[in-house]
Order: C-alpha cells, then structure tokens, then sequence
C-alpha cells in the first residue's frame, strides 16, 4: 500500500507536482542569493521529468522546495492539487515518506549492512523487523543486489552503493522519486545501468520520477520531459523531443545545435539545418540526396539520436551554391517532409 495518508497521488485531475511562481532566496552575512526566481512547473503522474542545467543554476534548491525540504521564500509547491504551506509538520513528515530521494554522493550509512540500510526507512515508522526484512529482501531483489544484502557500503562499487539507495528510497513505496544527480559520480556505463534501472522502476511501479542533471546525455537517456534553468530561471520547457529538435533557450541551443558562431558567413548562407523530429525513419537520407541527385553536398555537424526509437536531433549541410542545384536539394529535402531552417546566430 502507498503511503497516501496526506494526498490522493492517484488523482489524475491534477499534475502530480506543481509549482507557482516560486522564489527562494538565501540570506547570509555576505549578502542575499535568489537561487530561484519565478518558478513554474507541471509535472504529470508518471512522467520522467529532467531539470537540467550548470552548476549553481538553482537544480539542488528546486529539488529541495518540491518536499519542502527548503520552504520557498514566494510561491506555492502543490503536490497533487495539496498546498505544502497548509500541511502541518507530521504532515509534512508523512509527504516525504510517499516522495523518495536519492543523491550523487548516496547517503548511505556505512556501519550497517546493506539490507540494514534499506531497513532503515520501515523501521523508522515503525514496520516490525521481520516485515522489513522481508520488504527489503525484495527491495533488493528489484535492484539486484539479493547477493551483497550483508556486505558494508566500503566493500560496494559505486553503482552498486546507488541501486542500495534507490532500494532505501523505495521502501517506503513512494510515488515520486527524486534524483539529485543520482549518476554524476558514476562511469559511463555504470550510469546507463542505473537509468535503465530507473526507467524500470517508473514503468514497472508506475513511480513518477525527477531527475536533476547537468548531462545532456542523461536527459537523452531517460526523461520524457525536461526544464532548462539558467541563472535560477526556467527558460524552458516542453517534450525530450521539442528541445532536442527546436530547443528555444541558449543554453539548449548551445548544447544541441552546432556553433555556428564558428562559421564564416559565406559558409553560414551555404547550410542548411535538417531537423529530425522523430516523424522521419532512419533512411541515409543525405547520401540517398547525393546519388539520386547528383549533386555536391557535405555534413557540416551531426547530432542525431535514436531516442526511444525515434531519430532526433540535427544535421548541418553545406549546400551547392549553384541556384539550380539548390532548388533540387531543396525540393528533395521537402518531397521528404523534413524541417529545414536557415542556420541562424
Ligand atoms: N543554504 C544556502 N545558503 C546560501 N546560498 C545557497 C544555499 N544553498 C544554495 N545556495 C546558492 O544558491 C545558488 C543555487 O544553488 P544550487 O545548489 O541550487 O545550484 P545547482 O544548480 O544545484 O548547482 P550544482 O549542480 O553545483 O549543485 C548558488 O548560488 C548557491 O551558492
């Protein structure tokens, strides 16, 4: 059973977290820091919802206001359609047992073994010891870690210490999950595993799940959704598909398109960009125009990807300076119902 003693997280009338106009500032002896400022964001039930951004952007302060772990100077955190600012501190204290977290350094507590650490959690509200080690048996078996239930933390690796701490974040069966750079310390590989890991959980348990990053590759990997926040500001927001394809603020421009500052002019009147929206198959669709059209055309910058099976991203190319030839590059490119723009900034 979900722990939904304070909301209704089934209620599909409402996104499952949502954030108004939302600021919080820091004071100190050195001054003020508005960390965040005019926040809005919706996230629906079962969603993976990415927030990406550079480091001090505000991702940690953002992730901590959305279970009040930090209480926002102006603005509302609702979860499920409930104002955190209404719920008293039992009740608060209720909400975060139904909102898991996990982080990049793991938390974990090194003196006990593994299956204490996932425990931990039950018997803090009061679960009897036999019942808690039979959830945290299972628990572990979701993260596949049956084996190492009596070892210590120092004798796991990194990813293993990080399925231990996404094992303790479900035990309370949460239904939301919040990752505070949960793979930042871990290998390429070992972050892969983790964010299939994750995904599985989302699917399999229906856990909506938030994930604070600075890697692009990681939002490419999992999210369906994602916010952009720059200097304590969302700039942007919308599918994984809409910024990998028209990303609108700077910094999602600057990490998916190509630099065109780079260009020469004359080679910038020459491009054109080719906007993969996943509506178009992964056919060699640039040395299919060559042969078929005999014409000269070269790739200036490449980023598509196959996320979730779809091909996304963009292609630059130069294109023949001979008007002729480039009318039938661009009705090839039309009669394919690709997106073509001019290659701007
Ligand atoms: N408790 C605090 N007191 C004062 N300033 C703070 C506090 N917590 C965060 N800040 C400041 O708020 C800003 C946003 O910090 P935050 O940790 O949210 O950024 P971030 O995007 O998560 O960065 P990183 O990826 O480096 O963790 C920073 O300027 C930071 O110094």
């Amino acid at each position: 059973m979900r722990n939904d003693a304070v909301m209704d997280f089934n209620n599909e009338n409402y996104p499952i977290i949502k954030i108004e106009n939302l600021y919080k500032t820091f004071y100190s002896k050195d001054g003020e820091v508005n960390a965040l400022k005019d926040i809005n964001l919706e996230i629906n039930k079962g969603e993976i919802y990415g927030i990406i951004g550079m480091s001090g952007a505000g991702k940690s302060t953002l992730v901590r206001c959305i279970n009040y772990l930090e209480k926002p100077t102006k603005g509302r955190v609702l979860i499920s359609n409930k104002d955190l600012s209404k719920l008293n501190d039992k009740e608060l204290r209720d909400l975060r047992h139904s909102i898991g977290m996990i982080f990049q350094q793991f938390n974990l507590l090194m003196q006990e073994t593994v299956i204490k650490n996932v425990m931990f959690p039950l018997e803090i509200i009061g679960t009897k010891k036999e019942e808690a080690q039979k959830r945290a048996l299972e628990l572990l078996d979701i993260v596949g870690l049956t084996e190492k239930a009596n070892s210590y933390p120092a004798q796991l690796s990194g990813g293993q210490k990080q399925r231990v701490a996404i094992a303790r974040a479900l035990a309370s069966n949460p239904s939301v999950l919040l990752c505070d750079e949960a793979t930042s310390a871990l290998d390429p590989n070992t972050t892969s595993s983790i964010l299939e890991l994750l995904k599985d959980i989302n699917q399999k348990l229906g856990i909506t799940i938030v994930i604070i990053t600075h890697e692009m590759s990681v939002v490419e990997e999992i999210c369906t959704h994602v916010a952009v926040i720059e200097n304590s500001r969302i700039t942007e927001t919308g599918t994984v598909e809409d910024i990998f394809t028209h990303p609108k603020s700077n910094w999602a421009r600057n990490t998916i398109n190509p630099d065109s500052k780079n260009m020469s002019p004359d080679i910038k009147t020459n491009s054109l960009r080719i906007v993969f929206d996943g509506s178009t198959t992964h056919e060699p669709i640039i040395s299919n125009m060559i042969l078929d059209l005999g014409v000269k055309v070269s790739i200036l910058y490449a980023n598509v990807k196959d996320i979730e099976g779809k091909a996304l991203g963009q292609l630059v190319i130069e294109i023949p300076k001979d008007k002729e030839d480039r009318e039938k590059v661009m009705n090839y490119l039309n009669e394919k119902n690709l997106v073509v723009e001019k290659v701007e900034g």
